[in-house]
């Protein structure tokens, strides 16, 4: 049985003043049901690690560096984070594969990394307007996962999100039928790449809301999902978490 994700990745918001949000959502959730992750700018890992308190928040990097230390100006290395308070950390985001020319061997390096220094790699995969048009998404996704998965993944320390770029930040959502072609899809693969790959979280990410939670939430091999601008606000986040607890 796979443990429910409602992971928040607050991209680049947040400074100290937001972090009254995170007492707002773990007092809306006491004791969840669910695992619930935040992944805040680099920045607040440490402030957030010490507001959650004795909740079970966890705390997650947006991104790390390949290597342990070294001279990377600007960068941050999976030690660091850990060492900050993280757990976890998202790699692959699209937004990173876009902005810094991130291929699947750079998040597959990565997320060795991470496992190395004991954090779970959130890997994002997903296919563009373009090739979703082209019919082309299946294929894309299963090329992102073969080659962004690394060596050592497992259903403990590797979690993935499918977040179609068109989707994101959009308020556009895939059909239920289409999120479902495409965790089947994943799951597949996984079975091909991993031994354990019945308990990999399979998270979906684009676009959910409170409104559309439900539905996803309810989808064959949706276990959870990547919020973006709906973790923001606890009153935005904690009725996603609420329906991801009755799902
Ligand atoms: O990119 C996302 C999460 O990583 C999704 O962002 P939105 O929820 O804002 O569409």
């Amino acid at each position: 049985m796979r443990r429910k994700l409602a992971a928040g990745n607050w991209k680049m918001n947040g400074t100290t003043a937001t972090l009254d949000q995170v007492k707002a959502l773990t007092d809306a959730h006491p004791d969840p049901a669910v695992d619930i992750l935040l992944c805040p700018p680099a920045t607040l890992i440490a402030q957030m690690a010490w507001a959650r308190g004795s909740h079970a928040l966890q705390i997650g990097g947006q991104d790390c560096h390949a290597q342990d230390s070294g001279a990377h100006t600007g960068d941050i290395s999976a030690a660091m984070l850990k060492d900050a308070g993280a757990s976890h950390v998202i790699l692959g985001h699209s937004e990173r594969r876009a902005d810094h020319a991130e291929s699947d061997a750079d998040v597959a390096a990565k997320a060795q990394a991470a496992h190395a220094a004991g954090l779970i790699a959130v890997i994002c995969l997903g296919e563009t307007l373009d090739q979703r048009d082209a019919g082309t998404a299946l294929e894309v996704v299963t090329v992102q996962l073969r080659g962004s998965l690394p060596d050592g993944a497992t259903a403990a320390n590797t979690v993935i999100a499918y977040e179609p770029v068109w989707a994101i930040g959009t308020g556009r959502v895939p059909t239920v039928a289409q999120i479902a072609e495409v965790h089947g899809r994943l799951r597949v693969t996984l079975h091909d790449m991993m031994r354990d790959a019945d308990g990999v979280r399979i998270l979906y990410g684009g676009s959910v809301k409170a409104e559309n939670a439900a539905e996803i939430f309810a989808v064959a091999d949706v276990d959870g999902a990547l919020v973006g601008g709906a973790s923001l606000q606890a009153v935005d986040f904690a009725p996603i978490v609420a329906a991801l607890e009755r799902a």
